[in-house]
């Protein structure tokens, strides 16, 4: 191959970083090559910041290698973008310039991506270019002459499948030989956009290709203008309506099985303290949160499987009105989606916005997209109070009750918007979205994400959520009632003490001291606010095993119009530090974190007190 330069970084650590355009396959050889498991999906800027990781090729070569954000071009607009200028051109603060770019290019969209490898080899540094997707483009009987073209671009060209196990044995193999030599800059006044074209005509049998893309096929359906938002709403509501559907034999096996658990445990110990601390505060707190894990999978099935078929940004695409409605651009969306997940990555993936205003209202209602945290909340809440009855036929009534508290998120989140932006349109860019291929969901990779979801799940539960609970068990049963006290001791505890301190507060809005007690945890993660409860519940409690029966005792213990003041205060209450946290740090303010914070407690109580009083007035006390 080319002749060998640098000798010097073949014995140390060679420093590379994939670059390339959104969407080509950065990720998935990061985390094919280091064994990561960085997020990926089918859509344009899922990375937003670098990422490090290393490796050792075959031949025994330490690689420290970057994946960075994709980018279009080397003169970026949003700060996503500004990341991966700065480490290509050595002008990054604390990242030294790489000796190697691998520049990663889709064989299948080469028309796009060729653009940006050669405004990348002007940069007249050491690089080697992956022809990723090679897989896609044997389906479509794409051919590429490989040689050719590494002739004609002076670097070493292997062709790649991010998504195999040995789809990265040439890059690897690549690695091995010594740096190649920089390739030669084209002449400074070069048309890149004629250059690309006469690459493709001669390297490549792209101009042969006919018949119509399954794409297009597909998008006349996913993007017609009655049909697409038609088809859009029967995804979601499908998708709620599997939410319980499904999920519900797999919590009744796992709430039995808990129960058969807390019995084995619990029968050998004698009535006392540790008893108490098992059953009431881990057993009780740990056992009603794991009851969800099946529900949340389930969401996130959904979420990953629409992730990888290539639907989100054509959603965006349709959505694109409605967000301007709320004076942002459809560049929003893709954040506000994540946010559903979780709110954090939701607000990291806003640096794909370049305009700031845009970027900073996206971040600001992003805690209003419901995340999956507020799952188990919403799930035993409906579980308690609705029905569990079908509506004209098919429909359960309870997926269309959370179906609808989405919704009443999401149309809320556009008013606050539009109040936000008053109105006034976006002048981000007109969207131009990338619309990526349609592509069938992986099953291995889908296996892989739900059980790091399931694994992310239970060391919450098994951490944060117990030892909160653990501390809220504490406040809890002490100071022990005094001697001749009639009521229930939890009513003489710290924890009592503190819910009948906020109730005046909280009463106008429907809640009782327990809920109020539970709150202050739930700021931590939501979920706690469940584990909470039926901790609360059970100290409180008479009879043994109080926890197994926290939904039918809600059920008897609160008025509907208490629940839905709950579920209206979760709907839009910014429950959790970690989120503002992140909005902080991406923010780089304080005040703005402050205004959040007022101006989302603001919402939750007016929302509540108003779903409180109009059950009530409508019968629901
Ligand atoms: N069929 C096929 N799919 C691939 C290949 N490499 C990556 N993908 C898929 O392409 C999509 C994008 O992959 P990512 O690795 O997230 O792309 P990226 O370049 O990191 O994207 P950004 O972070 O947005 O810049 C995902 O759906 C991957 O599963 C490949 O070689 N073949
Ligand atoms: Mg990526």
């Amino acid at each position: 191959m080319d002749a060998a330069v640098s000798p010097n970084t073949t014995m140390g650590v060679l420093h590379a970083a994939l670059v390339g355009n959104p969407n080509c396959g950065k990720t998935s050889l990061f985390n094919q090559l280091t064994g990561s498991r960085q997020k990926v999906a089918n859509y344009a800027g899922v990375t937003v910041e670098r990422k490090e990781g290393r490796f050792t090729t075959p031949q025994g070569r330490l690689v420290r290698l970057l994946d960075l954000p994709g980018a279009y071009s080397l003169s970026a607009t949003s700060p996503d973008e500004d990341v991966t200028r700065d480490v290509c051109m050595g002008r990054h603060p604390t990242e030294p310039r790489p000796e190697l770019i691998i520049c990663v290019v889709s064989a299948t969209n080469l028309r796009l991506h060729l653009r940006f490898l050669l405004e990348l080899r002007q940069l007249g540094q050491p690089m080697i270019v992956v022809l990723n997707m090679m897989d896609e483009a044997a389906q479509i009987g794409l051919k590429i002459d490989i040689d050719g073209l590494r002739e004609n671009l002076g670097v070493p060209v292997v062709p790649a499948i991010g998504v195999r196990r040995d789809g990265t044995a040439n890059l690897l193999r690549a690695l091995d030989n010594p740096l190649p030599p920089p390739p030669i800059p084209l002449p400074a006044n070069t048309d890149l956009h004629a250059e690309v074209r006469q690459i493709l005509a001669v390297y490549t049998n792209e101009a042969t290709l006919k018949g119509e893309a399954r794409a297009d096929r597909l998008d006349r359906w996913f993007l017609h203008p009655v049909w697409g938002p038609a088809i859009l709403l029967a995804v979601l509501f499908v998708m709620f309506q599997t939410v319980f559907a499904w999920a519900q034999p797999l919590m009744d096996g796992l709430q039995s099985g808990i129960g058969l658990f807390g019995q084995l445990i619990l029968k050998p110990l004698p009535d006392g303290i540790l008893h108490s601390l098992l059953a009431d505060g881990i057993i009780a707190g740990a056992g009603t949160v794991i009851v969800f894990l099946p529900q949340i999978l389930i969401l996130f099935l959904w979420i990953l499987a629409l992730e990888e078929s290539g639907y989100l940004p054509r959603a965006a695409f349709l959505l694109d009105r409605l967000m301007a409605t709320a004076g942002l651009s459809g560049r929003s969306f893709i954040p506000l989606l994540s946010s559903f997940a979780c709110a954090i990555p939701g607000i990291m993936a806003a640096r794909t916005i370049q305009n700031p205003r845009d970027r900073l209202v996206t971040i600001l209602i992003a805690p209003l997209m419901t995340c999956s945290a507020r799952l188990p909340v919403y799930t035993l809440l409906i579980g308690a109070f609705v029905p569990h009855r079908r509506v004209l036929g098919i429909l359960g009534l309870q997926g269309l009750v959370l179906f609808g508290l989405y919704g009443v998120a999401i149309i809320s989140g556009v008013i606050a918007a539009r109040i936000m932006t008053r109105g006034v349109k976006s002048d981000e860019h007109p969207l131009l979205l990338e619309l990526p291929p349609y592509r069938r969901p992986n099953l291995r990779s889908l296996g892989l994400g739900l059980w790091q979801r399931a694994v992310m799940f239970l060391s919450r539960v098994g951490t944060i959520i117990v030892s909160l609970n653990v501390l809220l068990w504490a406040l809890s049963s002490y100071p022990l009632p005094p001697p001749g006290a009639t009521g229930a001791p939890i009513d003489y505890s710290f924890a009592g003490r503190i819910g009948h301190w906020m109730l005046p507060i909280f009463a106008p809005i429907g809640f009782n001291w327990q809920i109020c007690v539970s709150l202050i945890p739930g700021l931590a993660a939501r979920e706690v606010a469940v584990s909470a409860l039926a901790t609360v519940y059970a100290l409180g409690a008479t009879e043994e095993n109080a926890a197994d029966k926290l939904t039918p005792l809600l059920s008897a213990q609160w008025s509907l119009a208490t629940a839905f003041a709950l579920l209206a205060w979760y709907v839009y209450a910014p429950q959790c530090i970690s989120t503002l946290a992140v909005m902080r740090r991406e923010t780089r303010s304080l005040k703005i974190v402050l205004g959040a914070a007022a101006y989302l407690f603001g919402l939750a109580y007016a929302a509540s007190f108003i779903t409180y009083h109009l059950t009530l007035a409508l019968g629901g006390g």
